[in-house]
């Protein structure tokens, strides 16, 4: 094992790079820099302790690359992240998982006890939890053996939200992860949970209150400004919270398209149900009736509190802790119709109205709004834009991005100029 402080290896990874001299590579360059405190494994210790990396040692695969169970030289078990060539998230997001977490440490915050950049190898390694993902185990269709009785959903919960209130409020500076959704919660061997994954978390620079970024996470966790304007706040990881929240006390996943029509999108289903007070009928079956209905009542509250369309009725994280812990009253609250990202069928112009769109006037930015994206015809989309398209009017070009979350359309109208609207799904 080597230190930072006596070896700098980033040049390694970066020395090809670096001799182009270009403004890219100068930039994370200073990013390298500006990691500290991580401990450096050498590629050698780490092949060995994953018995060179062998099927045997695979434990799973992320969009960051495979995972590997390995023991260390100083006989800790550890999960051996290796970065693939093919990487969708690549360096930037490695760079950020170090820069985050390697200073952190929190009893709900995986433990990342370094990193390899030797040669072209870029590994990140953790601390091994024994009972991988909330994902693969609580929503993973039966495929678990574990069984979460509600006091070991109740810690889960509670666990999380200790783990976000210290992201948000108490680490400088704050910290907003970007990515809570159940396959990023890992379990220990006691069922406690701990965050992991912060490939996308971004750092709020002191006095700032939100910051711009391009829109990443998962569908069906995003909260609708983030997915509509790209700016992301605390409240976007509260919303993404709320939806988690929900899929513990209930068990199944946000999005479930095998299920009727009614019951498909969770939060919808929570909304329909709460309106009816019927909440408990949410509960999941498996846990055959023993659990706390008080409790589990307020949770699913507390999840709806945490996913309202305004962002700022949504509670901080430390309020929602004391709320789960019963020391704030949840019945006292006013719950508002949670946000929503709108169906194809309801697709939103925002920005612009539809006949200033009709005019081809006055129209600068203009984002639309999808959950299911089936790339209908263009003669379609611009219908459902446009009452009465004009004749004058046309998509010449739809162009997918953002990891396909994000389509921009090129409108030209004629004879004025073209036009973009953004289109998110
Ligand atoms: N610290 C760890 N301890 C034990 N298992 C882990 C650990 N980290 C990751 N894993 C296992 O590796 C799998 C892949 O993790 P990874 O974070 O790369 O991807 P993911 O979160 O499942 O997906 P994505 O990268 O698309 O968000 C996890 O689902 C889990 O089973």
């Amino acid at each position: 094992m080597v230190h930072r402080s006596e070896v700098s290896c980033f040049s390694l990874l970066f020395g090809r790079k670096a001799s182009t001299g270009n403004r890219h590579v100068v930039e994370i360059d200073e990013e390298v820099s500006s990691v500290s405190n991580c401990t450096l494994y050498n590629y050698k210790e780490l092949r060995v302790a994953t018995d060179d990396f062998s099927l045997a040692n695979k434990i799973g695969e992320g969009g960051f690359g495979c995972v590997y169970k390995g023991k260390l030289r100083n006989g800790n078990v550890a999960a051996i992240k290796v970065l693939s060539a093919e990487s969708r998230q690549g360096v930037r997001e490695f760079l950020t998982e170090i820069n985050v977490i390697s200073d952190i440490e929190h009893e709900n915050l995986v433990e990342l006890f370094g990193c390899c950049v030797e040669g072209n190898h870029r590994i990140l390694v953790y601390g091994y939890l024994e009972n991988n993902s909330l994902a693969q185990t609580l929503l993973g269709g039966g495929h678990s053996n574990i069984h979460f009785d509600w006091q070991a959903r109740v810690k889960i919960c509670i666990g999380i939200a200790h783990g976000l209130a210290y992201l948000h409020e108490e680490v400088r500076p704050h910290i907003i992860h970007r990515d809570i959704k159940a396959s990023n919660i890992l379990l220990d061997k006691h069922l406690n949970a701990k965050i992991a994954d912060f490939g996308l978390a971004k750092l709020i620079p002191p006095n700032m209150t939100h910051v711009s970024t391009r829109v990443a996470g998962t569908l069906g966790y995003l909260a609708p400004e983030y997915a509509i304007r790209g700016q992301v706040t605390r409240k976007s990881d509260i919303y993404s919270f709320g939806v988690l929240l929900l899929e513990i006390v209930s068990g199944r996943s946000n999005t479930n398209t095998r299920l009727p029509v009614e019951d498909q999108y969770l939060l919808e289903r929570t909304w329909q149900l709460h309106e009816r007070n019927e909440l408990l009928v949410l509960v999941d079956a498996a846990l055959d009736g023993q659990f706390d209905a008080e409790e589990a009542c307020r949770f699913l509250k507390i999840g709806l509190l945490c996913t309202q369309d305004m962002p700022k009725l949504r509670p901080s994280m430390s309020t929602v802790l004391k709320m789960l812990k019963g020391e704030i009253y949840v019945n006292d609250k006013k719950i508002t119709k949670p946000g929503l990202i709108s169906d194809f069928m309801d697709l939103k112009v925002r920005g612009g109205s539809k006949e200033s769109l009709a005019l081809g006037t006055h129209l600068t930015q203009c984002r639309l709004v999808q959950t299911r994206w089936i790339p209908p015809p263009h003669q379609e989309i611009l219908q459902r834009l446009l009452p009465r398209p004009p004749p004058t009017c046309m998509i010449t070009a739809i162009e997918r991005g953002l990891q396909n979350l994000a389509f921009t359309l090129t409108i030209s109208f004629w004879p004025s100029s073209m036009q973009a609207l953004h289109i998110l799904m």
